[in-house]
């Protein structure tokens, strides 16, 4: 059963980072549960406001809904009783509907809805794609802004309307003027989360958007910084994130920006560089080069960012 119902689940994620773990693999792509369950446990100690296992960071992509009803179960087994964790849905409608229903069962509180595979889709189909799988579950979902399901604000209201569980709006296209319409439509009745590729690059402006946390990726192998960015940019400190900003995040996006798939590919490659090995990822996202992740490593020496804490798990 979920920790924490639809309103109490959107008061703890809307003031603090949030984490988007990567998935675990073998050698061969088979998921890694006790990989999984050691990155999990860290991730969930460090002081996020929650953790949405499965989601794009996540490899939830490319994930079978069996896989996906396993990782994130897993999830809950290792840190739901620490903070709250959400699940993902994706697919056709029907697959998102079975994806809520075993997150729920799982124990998730609840869930983020990725953007339907492939076909292109409009206000009226998105109303009633996102209705089912909110009718399918008393648990919290989060609507995910990107690619093709691009919510207007009418539509994103109607669903506030008739959905109680529905808590979030996630962004990842970045219009401003349409942010501007959702939030100005739906005010307080959902929090705001930020979901561009790495996230922290945005996170300040889209403050005064009423963002108020973003999705972290880096945060999966540089959880101290990404708190410290984090905490800079809730207290509006301009020039601190500016200096973040200029020492790791923009020369990070330089590496991120060398092949198409990379911002997931480059999270792996940080947890290696740090010494915390997930494993590949499953194509067709592509490893770094051997060049590329040897960059990473440099630049995360030159930053000064490689500071990482042990789980009490681990130091006993
Ligand atoms: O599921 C997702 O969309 C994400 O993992 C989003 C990322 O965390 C993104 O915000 C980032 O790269 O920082």
């Amino acid at each position: 059963m979920a920790s924490h119902s639809p309103v109490e689940l959107a008061a703890l994620l809307k003031d603090g980072l949030l984490s988007f773990p990567a998935t675990a693999f073998r050698p061969d792509f088979e998921f890694d549960e006790d990989a999984y369950r050691q990155h999990i446990d860290w991730q969930s100690r460090g002081g996020v406001g929650g953790l949405f296992a499965a989601g794009g960071t996540g490899e939830g992509f490319s994930l079978t809904p069996d896989e996906t009803a396993r990782v994130v179960r897993v999830a809950v087994e290792e840190a739901g009783a620490r903070i709250p964790v959400l699940g993902s849905a994706g697919g056709s409608t029907s697959q998102a509907v079975t994806n809520a229903q075993s997150a729920e069962a799982a124990g998730a509180d609840g869930v983020l809805l990725l953007p339907p595979y492939l076909t292109e889709c409009d206000q009226d189909g998105l109303l009633a794609h996102a209705s089912a799988v909110c009718s399918a579950t008393g648990i919290g979902i989060i609507l995910y802004n990107r690619a093709n399901a691009v919510y207007s604000a009418e539509t994103v209201a109607a669903l506030a309307e008739a959905h109680p569980n529905l808590i979030g709006f996630k962004d990842a296209v970045g219009d401003i003027e349409h942010l501007t319409r959702v939030y100005a439509t739906n005010g307080d009745r959902l929090f705001y989360l930020g979901g561009l590729p790495t996230a922290e690059t945005f996170a300040l402006p889209l403050v005064q958007l009423g963002m108020s946390t973003y999705s972290s990726a880096m945060y999966n192998f540089l959880p101290d910084f990404a708190l410290e960015f984090y905490q800079d940019v809730r207290r509006q400190d301009r020039a601190a994130v500016t200096e973040k900003l200029n020492r790791f995040v923009l020369p990070y996006l330089e590496i991120r920006d060398r092949v198409k798939g990379y911002g997931v590919s480059i999270v792996k490659a940080g947890l290696r560089v740090v010494g915390r090995d997930l494993g590949p990822v499953r194509p067709p996202l592509q490893n770094l080069s051997k060049e590329d992740e040897s960059d990473l490593a440099d630049l995360i020496d030159a930053a000064g960012v490689r500071r990482t804490s042990t789980t009490t798990r681990e130091r006993a």
